[in-house]
């Protein structure tokens, strides 16, 4: 398991710059060791993070054609409506850069199965599967679980991550790869997300977050003083919490240098 590293910024604009770095380093390497990079995105504030790529030097040294993307979680809504993790990541980051189209694989949102979500779980992992018999995503060690390159997640002020919420039975799936959730305590209610052990089976896992309504929740997950999904996080090679200072303000003494 790799330890888990904090890096504190004094602005979420000093993170976003770190945060581009950190990326584009990442895509180098993967993109020189494999010829692939695999990337998974979050929904919420994270997106609008990811400026920094969208500026020189990283929008044109990045080999985007090289960058397969995917989600981390879905709600179960039209990729155009507002809730929607897609339409998020298409508007604010995947339409401003050179990604090939067939290199992007959303989450069925569930709507062409009848707002069913774990039939839209059920596919995605499907997805998953292929991608894997592709050799685009390799797999983890001897568990078969499919292990990205690269996610990119975020946590909300409840210390849930992805759609995995605190006190729900999905943080505990093992066996399946994509789960669902039909009672979210965040709307909208039906959502699907990647399980724990495919979360943590990534190669690099980056948690950004950036506010002071998520302090008390950084606070407890890091220092596990409470159970919460964001606190199980850890990664293959490396997990790195990317945090302001706003959302590092409740950390223990010592814990926030600021970078
Ligand atoms: O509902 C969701 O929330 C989390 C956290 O979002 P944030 O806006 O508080 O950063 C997000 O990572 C997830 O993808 C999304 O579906």
């Amino acid at each position: 398991m790799a330890p888990v590293k904090r890096r504190v910024f004094k602005t979420n604009n000093e993170m976003a710059v770190e945060l581009a770095k950190y990326t584009a380093d990442l895509s180098s390497k993967f993109c020189k060791e494999r010829g692939v990079f695999t990337v998974v995105l979050s929904g919420g504030d994270l997106i609008a993070w990811l400026w920094k790529l969208l500026e020189a030097p990283y929008i044109d040294s990045i080999e985007w054609s090289k960058w397969h993307i995917f989600w981390v979680d879905e709600r179960v809504c039209a990729w155009d409506h507002a809730d929607s993790n897609y339409k998020l990541a298409y508007d604010g980051f995947l339409s401003k850069v050179p990604i090939p189209a067939e290199n992007i694989y959303a989450i069925d949102n569930g709507l062409g199965a009848e707002g069913n979500a774990e039939l839209a779980a059920e596919r995605y992992e499907e997805c998953l599967k292929q991608k894997v018999n592709q050799n685009i995503i390799r797999t983890y060690k001897s568990s078969g679980f499919p292990q990205f390159n690269l996610q990119l997640l975020g946590m909300g002020p409840d210390g849930h991550m992805a759609s995995l919420f605190p006190g729900h039975a999905q943080i505990n799936e093992k066996v399946k790869w994509v789960t669902s959730i039909t009672d979210s305590p965040k709307p909208p209610s039906k959502r699907i997300t990647l399980t724990l052990p495919v979360i943590n089976c990534a190669s690099y896992n980056v948690m950004a977050v950036c506010d002071k309504e998520q302090a008390d929740s950084a606070a407890a997950a890091l220092n596990h003083t409470k159970d919460l999904p964001a606190g199980r996080l850890t990664a293959d090679v490396e997990v790195v919490w990317f945090l302001d200072q706003a959302a590092a303000s409740k950390l223990p003494h010592g814990w926030c240098s600021i970078l």
